[in-house]
């Protein structure tokens, strides 16, 4: 069975970080693992408070996965501070992992801090060169390369300052676009550019669709798909799993990750 090994933090409401990875890992039938970065307090109105690991404890759990079970493909998520990630990326390149993914979580939708201001910069250095594939959603992006992105020729000229900072495929996704009929995600890998085209679903429960999204794209990289393969699938799967989006909690509810294989199952 292939294998995938989720770097990210704990959001107890369920909707997001490590355990929408592993509901996502299980759903497209990948072995998920995760060493947790950090523990939060969260449900869907937003994080109610944050417990980063110490980094020596992220690093054990990278090791013993490892070492012993190996890993087809990597996903990180919420990283939180630089000695978190100067640690990752330090295993990244001992275990020589290549269909790497990451997500640079920033903010919650709330607005709760999940990545320190000063990390920036380090994620940016020890990173984005070891990454196949980075998927910031707008904000994110524009943090990333220090430019205002308003429209697709802006996402296109941020996606190339990605790609020279060193990552091999860049995914600008449209979520935050006020684009009130399309949720369109743009694709680059350095050659061509691609734009996944979805309608704008009218929904408030959309907590974890960044983490789903890119979970899905490792589980597939993991069965050994090319990129942008990998990529249309979860395309596919997130929007399937906004489509059937669940009522819980007050605030904004989580996604439906069951729904995609449901679909699946009723196609045959
Ligand atoms: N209302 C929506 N309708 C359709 N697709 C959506 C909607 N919101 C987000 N998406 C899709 O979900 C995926 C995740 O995008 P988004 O921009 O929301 O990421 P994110 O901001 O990192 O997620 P999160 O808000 O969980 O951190 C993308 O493919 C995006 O197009
Ligand atoms: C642990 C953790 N990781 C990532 C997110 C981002 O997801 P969202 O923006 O949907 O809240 C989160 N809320 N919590």
């Amino acid at each position: 069975m292939r294998k995938a090994l989720t770097i990210a933090g704990s959001d107890s409401g369920g909707g997001a970080g490590i355990q929408a990875d592993i509901k996502t890992f299980q759903e497209l039938d990948v072995f998920g693992m995760s060493a947790i970065t950090a523990v939060t307090a969260q449900n869907t109105l937003g994080v109610q408070a944050v417990y980063p690991m110490a980094a020596e404890a992220v690093e054990n759990q990278i090791k013993s996965v490892g070492v012993d079970i190996g890993a087809d493909a990597i996903k990180m998520g919420m990283l939180f501070n630089a000695e978190i990630i100067s640690i990752v990326a330090k295993q990244i390149r001992r275990f020589n992992w290549s269909k790497v993914v990451l997500d640079p979580v920033m903010i919650a939708k709330g607005g709760a801090p999940l990545l320190q201001q000063e990390a920036v910069h380090a994620l940016k250095q020890f990173l984005l060169p070891l990454s196949a594939v980075l998927t910031p959603n707008i904000p994110e992006a524009q943090v990333l390369t220090g430019m205002t992105i308003r429209n697709l020729e802006d996402k296109k000229e941020a996606a190339k300052r990605l790609l020279d900072l060193g990552v091999k495929n860049v995914v600008i996704k449209g979520g935050h676009e006020e684009n009130p009929n399309e949720s369109n995600d743009i694709f680059y890998d350095g050659k061509s550019f691609s734009v996944l085209h979805s309608p704008r679903l009218l929904t408030k429960n959309t907590h974890g669709t960044g983490c789903t999204f890119s979970a899905a794209i490792t589980a597939e990289m993991a069965k050994g798909l090319p990129v942008l393969d990998a990529v249309l699938i979860a395309k596919e799967f997130i929007q399937a799993a906004i489509e059937d989006g669940l009522e819980l909690g007050k605030g904004h509810g989580p996604t439906n990750h069951g729904a995609y294989k449901k679909k699946q199952v009723q196609v045959l």
